[in-house]
C-alpha cells in the first residue's frame, strides 16, 4: 500500500469490511451516550433527499426514541432546507417519511441567500459567482440548523465521513460545520449498506450523491465536479489498489483540503510546513 495511502486510511477511520448492525448498534449508542453526557436534548440535522443525510437523520431518530423508551427526554428536529423549490423534494419527502423524525420544519434558504447575494453585489460592485454562492447556501444552512439548535438545547448533526472527508468535500463552515458525526469512518459505499439494512427503499439507498448548490447546473452529480468516482475513493479508503491518476488525485484533494480538518491557524501552530 501507498505511505500516505497508509496515513490517511488511519485519520479517517474508514474499515475494509463492516458488519452493518454492529453499526448501527455503535453509532446509535455514541448519539445515545453523547446526548446524555453533556445533557442536551437531541439533535437536529438538514434532510436533503440525499442518502447520507437519510441514514444520519434515521440513526439519530432510533436513538431518540431509544433514550425515551429508557426514560430520557429526546427529541430529532428534522430540517427541510429547500433554496427555493427542490428539484428533487420527492427524495427529501421519502427520506422524511422513511425516518419518522419527532419534529419536521421547513425552512427555506432562499431570502437569506438572495439578500447576501445582493448585499454582495451592492458591496462589493460585482455578481456574486454561483460557485461562491453555492457555499452561501450551504453556510445559511448552517445558521439555520444551528438556530434550532440554540432555541431547543439540541446537537447539530453533521454527515462528514471518509469519502467526503478525505476530498475535504463539503463547505468549511457550512455543512462542515457541527457537533457530532455518526458517520464518520465510514466511506460511501458503507453508508449504503448500512442504510439498506436499516431498510431504507432502494430509491433512497441508491440516490447519486450530488451537493445541488448550483442555480445554473442543479443536481450536478459530486463525481463529475471531483473528477472522481466514489468507487474509486471507497476503494482507495479499503486500502485497494487504484489507479495511480485517481490515487495522485486523492492525495492532491486530501493535501490541499487539510484546513477544513483542522481549528484556524494560529502562530502556534506549524502542521501545514
Ligand atoms: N490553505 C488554507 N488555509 C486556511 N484556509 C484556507 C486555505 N485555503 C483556502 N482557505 C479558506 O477556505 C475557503 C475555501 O473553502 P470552502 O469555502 O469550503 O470552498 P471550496 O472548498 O472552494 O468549495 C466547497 C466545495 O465543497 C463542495 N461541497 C460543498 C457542500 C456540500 C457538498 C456535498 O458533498 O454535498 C460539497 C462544493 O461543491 C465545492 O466543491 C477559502 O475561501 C478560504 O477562506
Ligand atoms: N436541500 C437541502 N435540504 C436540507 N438539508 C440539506 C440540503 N442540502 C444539503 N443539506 C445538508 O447538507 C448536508 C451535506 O450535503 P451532502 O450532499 O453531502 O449530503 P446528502 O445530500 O445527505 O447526501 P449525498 O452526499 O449522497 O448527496 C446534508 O447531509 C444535509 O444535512
Ligand atoms: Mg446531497
Amino acid at each position: 500500500m501507498r505511505e500516505l495511502q497508509a496515513k490517511i486510511i488511519e485519520e479517517m477511520g474508514v474499515r475494509p469490511t463492516i458488519d452493518p448492525q454492529e453499526e448501527i448498534r455503535r453509532r446509535v449508542g455514541f448519539l445515545k451516550d453523547y446526548v446524555q453526557a453533556t445533557g442536551t436534548k437531541g439533535f437536529v440535522l438538514g434532510i436533503s433527499g440525499g442518502l447520507d443525510s437519510t441514514l444520519a437523520g434515521k440513526l439519530a431518530q432510533l436513538a431518540v426514541d431509544e433514550l425515551k423508551e429508557e426514560g430520557t427526554d429526546a427529541r430529532f428536529v428534522a430540517v427541510r432546507l429547500p433554496y427555493k423549490v427542490q428539484h428533487d423534494e420527492d427524495d427529501a419527502q421519502a427520506a422524511l417519511a422513511f425516518i419518522q423524525p419527532s419534529e419536521s420544519v421547513v425552512y427555506n434558504v432562499a431570502p437569506a441567500v438572495d439578500g447576501f447575494e445582493n448585499e454582495f453585489a451592492s458591496a462589493a460592485g460585482v455578481e456574486m459567482s454561483d460557485f461562491n454562492k453555492g457555499n452561501v447556501k450551504a453556510r445559511a444552512r448552517m445558521i439555520a440548523q444551528y438556530a434550532v439548535a440554540g432555541e431547543h438545547n439540541l446537537l447539530v448533526i453533521g454527515t462528514d465521513h471518509g469519502a467526503e472527508s478525505v476530498t475535504g468535500f463539503f463547505t468549511k463552515y457550512g455543512d462542515g460545520g457541527a457537533d457530532v458525526l455518526p458517520l464518520f469512518g465510514l466511506n460511501k459505499r458503507q453508508n449504503r449498506q448500512v442504510l439498506k439494512e436499516l431498510g431504507a427503499e432502494e430509491r433512497l439507498y441508491n440516490k447519486i450523491p450530488t451537493a445541488d448548490l448550483l442555480d445554473e447546473n442543479p443536481g450536478q452529480t459530486d463525481e463529475h465536479e471531483l473528477g472522481l468516482t466514489y468507487e474509486q475513493i471507497d476503494d482507495y479508503l479499503e486500502g485497494r489498489e487504484v489507479p495511480e491518476e485517481a490515487a495522485h488525485a486523492i492525495e492532491r484533494r486530501y493535501t490541499m483540503t487539510r484546513h477544513k480538518r483542522t481549528v484556524p491557524v494560529s502562530i502556534l501552530d506549524n502542521w501545514w510546513r
